[in-house]
């Protein structure tokens, strides 16, 4: 029995109507907000979502001596980060912890500093996440990179522009380096770059604080390095992951929702699944995408790619939709080697799942039960919020800090919705 928790109770059974929007992408601050150390001038950030990684990634920032300044405006929250005098070159161990992207330090740090000191961080709940690649390059571009008792220093008095290939088009390698390599002496090249929106967000931002980087959208990346960078402003594009399931969200009730502010181009494989499992959904312009949900899902194959492919990151969502489709669905993960964990969660509401390495079979059932579950991780929270807006009965959805890491006001945008969804703490 759980008590004194916090968690989301989700009464299924309600059609959602109406309008809403995605807030600023989560995947696109974080590597921002990093890459504001690269200069002692002051970075205005707009439409940044209020959600708990970017606070973490706030702290982070101040504990190095970073000043940062939030108010509000129409786009969400406006950050001036000002790096000017930072005192610190370590990222610390309860901070790393608290959030994987603290990693994103690294290359900014090492380019600003020519000195970083952080604590390791650890995998999560979907799998080991080593961090290789970006240590690699880094010590490619001429850092002398040293892991000792969890912690890894690297130093560089100047790094070298250097051609460094990608066994795998990781995201958060690809902007690390182009983060070290802003500064650096001479040209980078990145081959097999990960093609993902938020890192053509990184290079609009990088350059707009007079970097010279260009190729982010393809699998070559090129970093001219430059002197110095100095001060910009920045508005930060729209989630696409949060955007696909609201998305889903429509469809598993065979609801009609409206999306204003999404980039159309950003949510298409998500787009095209959810219309072969018989969701109606029309691009109707100027950022505007409509969906409406079929009585009855159809169910799918569903394999998760890096970008243009389906998002790891909407992998659960789609289990949770294939739940109640009509047939069976096979959805593969191949991105994270332990991303399934909703899955013990969703049996417990009646879902029929078998797991078998990367691949889970899903049985779609007619009815789900609403029952107490927990959210293993962020999207799989999310998963289970969709499970819930469709079981019969009340779903409590506890491990609300993994959903508030990356879910802005998300009771109250499905709430706006007609959804019956409350936070409740027992
Ligand atoms: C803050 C952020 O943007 N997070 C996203 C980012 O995470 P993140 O940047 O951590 O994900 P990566 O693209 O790096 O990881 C992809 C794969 O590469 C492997 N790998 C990665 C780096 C490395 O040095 N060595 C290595 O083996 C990982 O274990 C994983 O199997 O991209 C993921 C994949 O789209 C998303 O799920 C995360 O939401
Ligand atoms: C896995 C995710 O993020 P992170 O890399 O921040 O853990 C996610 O956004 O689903």
């Amino acid at each position: 029995m759980q008590s004194g928790k916090e968690c989301l109770r989700v009464v299924g059974g309600r059609r959602l109507v109406g309008t809403t929007r995605p807030g600023g992408a989560k995947n696109a601050i974080l590597p921002i907000l990093a890459a504001t150390v690269l200069t002692r001038e002051t970075c205005v950030i707009r439409g940044v979502p209020a959600i708990r990684d970017v606070q973490v990634m706030i702290e982070i920032l101040r504990r190095l001596g970073v000043k940062v300044r939030q108010e509000e405006d129409a786009s969400g929250l406006v950050l001036s980060v000002s790096a000017a005098d930072l005192d610190s070159w370590e990222v610390r161990e309860d901070l790393t912890r608290e959030m994987r992207s603290s990693i994103f330090l690294m290359g900014p740090l090492l380019g600003r500093l020519g000195r970083v000191r952080m604590a390791y961080p650890g995998g999560c709940a979907i799998g080991p996440r080593p961090i290789d690649y970006h240590l690699r390059g880094l010590a490619h571009m001429g850092a002398r990179v040293e892991e000792r008792h969890g912690y890894i220093e690297a130093e560089a008095a100047h790094l070298l522009g250097r051609e460094i290939y990608l066994d795998f088009p990781s995201v958060g390698a690809t902007e690390n380096l182009m983060m070290a390599a802003v500064l650096a002496r001479g040209t980078t090249i990145i081959r097999g770059a990960a093609r993902e929106p938020e890192i053509t967000d990184l290079q609009n931002l990088l350059n707009a604080m007079g970097a010279r980087v260009r190729g982010a959208g393809l699998d070559v990346i090129r970093v001219e390095g430059v002197g110095r960078l100095h001060g910009c402003e920045h508005t930060v594009i729209p989630d696409r992951i949060e955007a696909g399931s609201l998305m889903a969200a429509a469809a598993i009730t065979g609801g009609d929702v409206r999306l204003e502010g999404v980039i159309a181009e950003h949510v298409e494989a998500v787009s095209a699944k959810l219309t072969e499992m018989g969701a109606e959904i029309v691009d109707e312009g100027d950022g505007a995408i409509r969906v409406r949900g079929p009585k009855r899902l159809k169910a799918v194959d569903v394999k998760t790619l890096p970008y243009p492919g389906i998002p790891t990151d909407m992998q659960p969502q789609f289990m949770a939709l294939a739940t109640v489709a009509d047939g069976t669905s096979v959805i593969t993960e191949t991105i994270f080697e332990n991303r399934f964990k909703q899955a013990e969660e969703l049996r417990r509401m009646g879902a029929q799942i078998k797991v078998v390495g990367h691949t889970a079979v899903v049985q779609g059932v007619d009815r789900l039960s609403g029952a107490a579950v927990s959210a293993p991780a962020l999207r799989e929270g999310m998963a289970l919020v969709l499970a819930g807006l469709v079981a019969d009965g009340e779903t409590r959805v506890y491990g609300t800090e993994h959903i508030d890491r990356g879910y802005e006001r998300l009771e109250a945008k499905l709430r706006d919705l007609g959804a019956d969804v409350e936070r409740i703490v027992e």
